[in-house]
């Protein structure tokens, strides 16, 4: 599979710190990859760096093997960028706006019209065309700027942060215009939400404090976050000494005189266990679930491990 996007050795410093240190990591075709990190981890420095927003301080990136800082106009025109903020014109059109960003990305005169219809169809809106921006829903505003991210065509895409600030209607549209456009396209999304990131990904690139500490597939890092707690409830709970009785409950705490939070190690069968046990002393156990570990411990976790 031929390599998209390569990064060697990405850092950047701002006038007085570092924001991302020694960046590594390489994207084959197609797929939606994820750039996962909490709040000023450094993802929205990679990305403007990847995209030719920001020069970087050291090391190269590369789009599909043409070095961006050597050949930026060549390297740049094989990508497309959906900023955090959307860059839209809000006094334009649908059409207009697109015709614009048509003409911005070098699309032949001849070409445009063909281009600009084709993307509003890609992304839903040709319904929309001739409304103002400034009159589209959230969602829709969104759509227009995937639209001028994939106008012309490119290889990557490189969405930073993109349900952010959506409804939950529009957040699911939002995944599901994605998932589409990742037919055609590798994208590069960041988030700072696990369970966004865990819908939409192949793969997951994790950055913290500007390093990275994480890059594999999403099932291996579903597999390196073992399961530590379980949340219950039981209609007829026991004492919480008698929880801790429980081979492997390392702790248990009490959220309501139902439900507990039962905190685990070394059992990988902890839900039969208390299955068993709630059968054996009627506990009348209703609700089962296995928790993942927190975000904020993962970060640490993985970090720690770096
Ligand atoms: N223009 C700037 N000047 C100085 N420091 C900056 C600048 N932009 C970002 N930083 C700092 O660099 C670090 C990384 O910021 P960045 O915006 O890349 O993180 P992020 O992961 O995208 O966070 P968020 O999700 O909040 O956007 C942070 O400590 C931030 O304060």
């Amino acid at each position: 599979m031929s390599i998209v996007l390569k990064v060697e050795k990405l850092s950047h410093r701002y006038a007085t710190a570092w924001a991302i240190r020694d960046i590594n990591f390489e994207i084959s075709q197609n797929g939606v990859i994820g750039l996962l990190g909490s709040n000023g981890a450094g993802k929205s420095t990679t990305m403007n760096i990847i995209c030719g927003v920001l020069n970087q301080t050291e090391g190269d990136v590369y789009i599909n093997g043409i070095n961006k800082r050597e050949q930026p106009k060549l390297a740049k025109k094989q990508l497309g960028f959906l900023p955090q903020t959307p860059p839209l014109y809000t006094d334009f059109t649908v059409n207009e706006y697109l015709t614009y960003t048509a003409d911005l990305r070098f699309i032949e005169k001849k070409q445009v019209k063909r281009s600009v219809d084709e993307v509003m169809d890609r992304v839903g809106i040709t319904h929309f065309s001739s409304r103002l921006i400034k009159n589209l829903s959230g969602g829709y505003k969104q759509r227009v700027g995937i639209a001028q991210a994939i106008i012309h065509k490119p290889s990557i895409v490189i969405l930073d942060e993109p349900t952010t600030g959506l409804d939950p209607n529009q957040i699911i549209e939002a995944r599901k215009l994605i998932r589409e456009i990742s037919q055609d396209h590798t994208i590069l999304l960041s988030s700072h939400v696990l369970s966004e990131i865990n819908l939409l990904c192949r793969d997951i690139i994790m950055i913290e404090g500007g390093r990275m500490v994480f890059s594999d597939s999403m099932e291996s890092f579903n597999n390196y976050i073992q399961p530590s707690a379980v949340l219950v409830r039981m209609e007829n709970a026991p004492p919480e000494a008698e929880l801790l009785k429980i081979n492997g409950v390392t702790k248990v705490q009490s959220l309501s005189d139902k439900q507990y939070r039962i905190y685990f190690s070394g059992n990988n069968s902890i839900s039969e266990s208390i299955i068993a046990a709630s059968m054996q002393q009627n506990w009348k156990l209703t609700e089962i679930n296995l928790e993942r570990s927190m975000l904020d411990d993962v970060f640490k976790q993985l970090s720690q491990n770096s």
